[in-house]
Parts: C-alpha cells; sequence; structure tokens
C-alpha cells in the first residue's frame, strides 16, 4: 500500500499547499479537519513564530504554521495532539504528531544553545544553523524505554499519578547518557518497583510524539524480589491476572500493544498489531 503521508522538507517560499497551524493551546480545526487552504491561513491574522514544510499528504504539500498564540477564528476551535491520538484518523494524528515535534524544536531551536546568536532555517534538511558555531541543531527525539514484566499468567503494571484515574499500564523511563536501552530497562525497573528481571527481549518501537519520544518496546520475565512501588513516581503497582486486567491505556499506545500481544498469546487469541 502507498503511504498517505510522506515526511520531507519543503521550500517555504513556494506557494500554496495545505497547512496545519498549531499554538499553545494545540492545533487548529473546524468541521473539515486541521488542514487548511495555506494561502487562505496566511491571511488570518497569525502570529507565526516559524513556518516549515513538512511532507505530503495524497501528493500535496503540508505546512506547519507555529504560532506563538492562539487566534478566534469564526467556526475554528484548537485542540491538543492527545485529543487527535484518540480519534479514528490514524493518518491526521500521523501529520499532526510529525508537525508537533517539528513545532517544539522550531519554538525551543530559535537560537544556538552555544553562542545564543538567532539561527536560520537551512533549505533541504531538518536543520537549524548558526552561523557564527557552523552549528547544526536537529529535532530533538528522547530515546525512552517501555517494558511489560510478566510472571506467567500475570502482568505487572503501575500508575503514575499523572495517568487518568484507574488506568494501568507498563513501566516506562528516559535513557540517560551512557547507558543501552536494555541498562536504562533495568535501572528503570529497579527505581520504580524495585524488582529484578530476566529474558529481556526487544519487541518494536513506536514515535511517541509527547513532546519527543522513541519509545523502545521490551518484554521481560520477572526474576526476584517484591514490589516497592517508587515514592512520587508510582502511585501503585501491582500483579494482575491476564483474565483481570485493570483499565488499560489508549489502543493506540504502544503500551497496550505490549499488554494486548502477552495477553493474545497467553489466551490463544489473534495477536494485535503494534501502532505506528
Ligand atoms: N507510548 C506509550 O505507550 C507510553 C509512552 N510513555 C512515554 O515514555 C516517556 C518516559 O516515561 P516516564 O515514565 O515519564 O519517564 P521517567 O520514568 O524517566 O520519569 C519522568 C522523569 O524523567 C525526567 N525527564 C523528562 N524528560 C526527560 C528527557 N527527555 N530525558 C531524560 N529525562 C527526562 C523528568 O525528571 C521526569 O519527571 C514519556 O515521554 C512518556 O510519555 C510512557 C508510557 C507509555
Ligand atoms: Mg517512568
Ligand atoms: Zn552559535
Amino acid at each position: 500500500m502507498i503511504s498517505r503521508w510522506t515526511t520531507a522538507v519543503l521550500d517555504t517560499d513556494l506557494p500554496g499547499g495545505w497547512a496545519v497551524a498549531r499554538s499553545p493551546e494545540g492545533f487548529l480545526f473546524d468541521d473539515n479537519g486541521a488542514l487548511f487552504p495555506r494561502e487562505w491561513l496566511k491571511r488570518q491574522d497569525l502570529s507565526i513564530l516559524a513556518e516549515h514544510g513538512i511532507g505530503h499528504l495524497d501528493g500535496e504539500p503540508v505546512y506547519l504554521l507555529e504560532l506563538h498564540s492562539p487566534l478566534d477564528i469564526p467556526g475554528c476551535n484548537w485542540k491538543g495532539l492527545r485529543a487527535f491520538m484518540l480519534e479514528d484518523d490514524h493518518t491526521l494524528y500521523k501529520v499532526l504528531g510529525y508537525a508537533a515535534q517539528v513545532g517544539t524544536w522550531a519554538r525551543e531551536h530559535r537560537f544556538c544553545g552555544s553562542c545564543g546568536t538567532r539561527m536560520s532555517q537551512i533549505p533541504l534538511e531538518r536543520a537549524m544553523y548558526c552561523d557564527a558555531c557552523d552549528l547544526r541543531h536537529y529535532p530533538r527525539i528522547s530515546p525512552s524505554m517501555i517494558v511489560l514484566i510478566t510472571r506467567g499468567d500475570e502482568v505487572l503494571l503501575a500508575r503514575s499519578p499523572r495517568f487518568v484515574t484507574g488506568v494501568y499500564s507498563t513501566l516506562a523511563g528516559f535513557a540517560e547518557p551512557g547507558e543501552s536501552a536494555e541498562d536504562c530497562l533495568v535501572r528503570e525497573v529497579r527505581e520504580e518497583v524495585s524488582i529484578e528481571v530476566k529474558n529481556i527481549q526487544y519487541m518494536g518501537s513506536q514515535c511517541w510524539p509527547f513532546p519527543h519520544s522513541m519509545m523502545l518496546g521490551f518484554h521481560a520475565e520477572y526474576a526476584s524480589g517484591d514490589i516497592v512501588p517508587q515514592e512520587d513516581e508510582i502511585e501503585d503497582a501491582q500483579w494482575f491476572n491476564v483474565h483481570d486486567l485493570p483499565p488499560l491505556p489508549a489502543s493506540r499506545s504502544i503500551a497496550r500493544y505490549l499488554i494486548d500481544l502477552y495477553v493474545a498469546r497467553r489466551l490463544g487469541h489473534a495477536e494485535p498489531v503494534l501502532p505506528g
């Protein structure tokens, strides 16, 4: 199947195409969705912080207008990326997820982190350039590991105080400098629930644009220790039987995929597909 959406670095001097607008309140949308004719959008009184050409949707160029602040446009509203993630239009979510990461980077890389000089966009490369330092600043991607720990028919799931009430998920954490993904897994599991794991197996990855994680998904088996939830980070952690699971994370998350895959294998059901 030909992908409807492909990323690309496009020349912002060329006219036409579609545009999405993003502000600290999320993306602009109306009854037709979140893509607007670019020339029409640019005629509105927007406070544009940066403009980037981000790719092609069904062959048509798509641009991002990253705004300083939201603006009232009749018939339009603003909505966060998470809300789009929970909706059915997977392609639109991919477009907006990418736009969000480019927008976050554009917002946070206007000035060189080394010397403070204002930077400029490099044509045909997703990079901001500091002329004074001859330095390129690329979009930030944060490798994070996520792991489902199992013990026979039981899976270890935990709650962060940030989660929706009642929802339990797999353990996750950001990689630190000097770590492999597996090192990160062992450290995070020790920190968050104080147990040891074995037979670590890589299961797949997922872009998680909240704001710029690259999730590296693993399965691991319980080896030893009793659960001791990390103060402040983990509100509760428990072993749950695959026949009696609590409310789980959103179906598009790799956390949910790791859980659903294990349960499917355990119960002999059809296996889920990892959402991109
Ligand atoms: N797609 C999915 O299924 C899931 C994705 N996630 C994502 O995984 C990531 C890591 O999970 P957490 O448990 O929140 O991480 P964590 O266990 O490492 O704890 C969060 C703490 O890490 C620090 N931190 C924040 N950003 C960082 C960065 N870029 N690099 C290093 N340290 C940083 C902060 O002190 C923060 O309070 C998050 O982006 C989260 O949204 C988490 C669970 C499910
Ligand atoms: Mg964590
Ligand atoms: Zn510089």
